[in-house]
């Protein structure tokens, strides 16, 4: 009798279907060289990587996070910064997307003075204002020779509606004691993401599923807190 039991129990539980994960894609696009590479290996491995080479492309990383008791799998497209490593595949990285980051490098003017035209490239690509931004400011590490203020960043972050985040991928505590953790920042756009439920559910039923999975295959790539600011 107690063995049947057991049976049963075991046939029951092996022969429902495995729940499923929501995977939230988050593309982060900035200019070449302001670390989207280091940022994005920084969260999924944890680390900064012993050395990178220009993004061809795109890379893409996933980290599967727990948030309020739901495993969710964020999946990061680390994008090429250089304009002739995007061109075949510029589309790819817009379809689909649940949220973008855009990254410029606070010791380079000029990867600031870029940011419109991202921006621009994202409406191009009619992504919505409901898909979440976020402007994060990297390489804090190298504050003495930054190009970029807090101030001037900011402004232009309230301009566009956009939290501001100021890190270092490659410093341990993300570059001075007033930074974000690379960590934080990524969890901080998940649990964004994850309370934004019913604006998910609005997309269309061929792209997104009503868990927010993706339906369509992508490419399978290398390897696998906190406050919203005041938006
Ligand atoms: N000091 C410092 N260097 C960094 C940081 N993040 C990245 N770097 C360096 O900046 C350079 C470019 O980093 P990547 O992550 O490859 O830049 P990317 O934006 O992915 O560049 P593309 O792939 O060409 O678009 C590398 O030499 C990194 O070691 C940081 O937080 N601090």
């Amino acid at each position: 009798m107690e063995s049947s039991l057991e049976f049963s129990s075991s046939l029951t539980s092996s022969t429902l279907p495995p729940p499923r994960t929501r995977i939230f894609k988050i593309i982060v696009i900035g200019d070449s060289g302001v670390g989207k590479t280091c940022l994005t290996y920084r969260f999924c491995a944890g680390r900064f990587p012993d050395k990178t080479e220009a993004t061809i492309g795109v890379d893409f990383r996933e980290k599967v996070i727990e948030i309020d008791g739901e495993k969710i799998k964020v999946q990061l497209w680390d994008t090429a910064g250089q304009e002739r490593f995007r061109k075949s595949m510029v589309q790819h990285y817009y379809r689909n997307v649940h949220a973008v980051v855009f990254v410029y490098d606070v010791t380079s003017a000029a990867s600031f003075r870029s940011l419109p035209a991202w921006i621009e490239e994202c409406r191009q690509y009619a992504l919505g204002h409901e898909v979440p931004r976020i402007l994060v400011g990297n390489k804090c590490d190298l504050r003495h020779a930054a190009q970029v203020s807090t101030e001037v960043a900011q402004q232009f972050a309230d301009a566009h509606s956009m939290p501001l985040f100021e890190t270092s991928a490659k410093s341990p505590q993300g570059g001075s004691n007033d930074s974000d953790h690379v960590e934080a920042i990524f969890m901080t756009v998940a649990h964004k993401l994850k309370s934004q439920k019913p604006l998910m559910l609005s997309q269309p039923a061929n792209t997104v599923t009503l868990s927010g999975q993706d339906q369509e295959e992508e490419p399978r790539g290398s390897w696998a807190c906190t406050c919203w600011r005041s938006y």
